[in-house]
């Protein structure tokens, strides 16, 4: 919006947070606006699952603080955070095999009967697709009906873990066409991705995160044409 500043949406402050092998992150800051499409980029064991699973409440944190718009999500049980806008897609989709698409769609819901047809709008390959068991899908269809589920609770934030992998090249193009159409259906998305180059190709600003901390961060413009951002943290020379 012209002439306003962006509204803060995902507000996330010294963030310290591991697991049973001990601490992974520790004190970092992130913030997904309203309207924006925000990658997590970085090596594997850079940190960037983590910090998904430390906000979607699926890890507990050591130490600070998670918002959501007004909504304080720091240390709610994850069914809550959901429940509260916020949804996550792990990188091995946990979609329900055994059960048709439209089954996987349904769960998603946060009502007895939901419409799937504002959801099938975003995601029209799957309106062919909704008798299909979940298992039988190729891996692209996959992640799209995972993405799809996830939308079906109309959150505000979608967090997407590992978003191009596995997927051959035009598949990883539509799933990145489908976070643009995420953004403008209303939904911010934050998405953590090892191939820098593709997330910066969807994402309006980017966090480079190495050792579990956030190494630079910028506007996904700068990213790409900063000769020092490139050769230190994007491994292109
Ligand atoms: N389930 C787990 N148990 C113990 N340690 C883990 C577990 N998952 C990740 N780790 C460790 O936590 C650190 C951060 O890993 P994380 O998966 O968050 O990184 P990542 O940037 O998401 O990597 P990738 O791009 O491979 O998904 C790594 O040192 C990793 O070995």
């Amino acid at each position: 919006m012209m002439g306003r500043a962006p509204r803060a949406l995902l507000t996330v402050r010294d963030l310290t947070a591991g697991r049973g092998c001990g601490r992974i992150l520790s004190g970092l800051d992130l913030d997904v606006r309203r309207n924006e499409i925000v990658a997590l980029v970085g090596p594997p064991g850079a940190g960037k699952t983590t910090v998904m699973e430390a906000v979607a409440g699926l890890i507990r944190s050591e130490r600070g603080t998670v918002r959501l718009g007004d909504a304080d999500l720091t240390r709610l049980p994850a069914e809550r955070i959901v429940a509260r806008g916020l949804a996550y897609v792990p990188a091995d989709l946990c979609l329900f095999d055994g059960l048709t698409v439209a089954e996987n769609l349904r769960l998603g819901a946060r009502r007895p009967r939901p419409d799937l047809e504002p959801v099938l709008g975003l995601f029209p390959v799957l309106g062919g697709r909704l008798g299909r068991l979940a298992g039988s899908l190729p891996h692209g269809e996959r992640r799209v009906c995972a993405m799809a589920r996830a939308m079906m609770g109309g959150p505000r934030l979608l967090m997407i873990d590992d978003v191009s992998h596995g997927l051959a090249p035009k598949n990883v193009d539509e799933v990145m066409r489908y976070l643009g159409d995420i953004r403008a259906s209303g939904t911010s998305v934050l998405l953590a991705e090892q191939e820098v180059e593709t997330a910066l190709s969807v994402a309006d600003r980017a966090y480079v995160m190495a050792g579990g901390a956030v190494v630079a961060s910028g506007t996904a413009g700068r990213m790409l044409t900063d000769p020092r951002i490139r050769s230190e943290y994007l491994g292109v020379l």
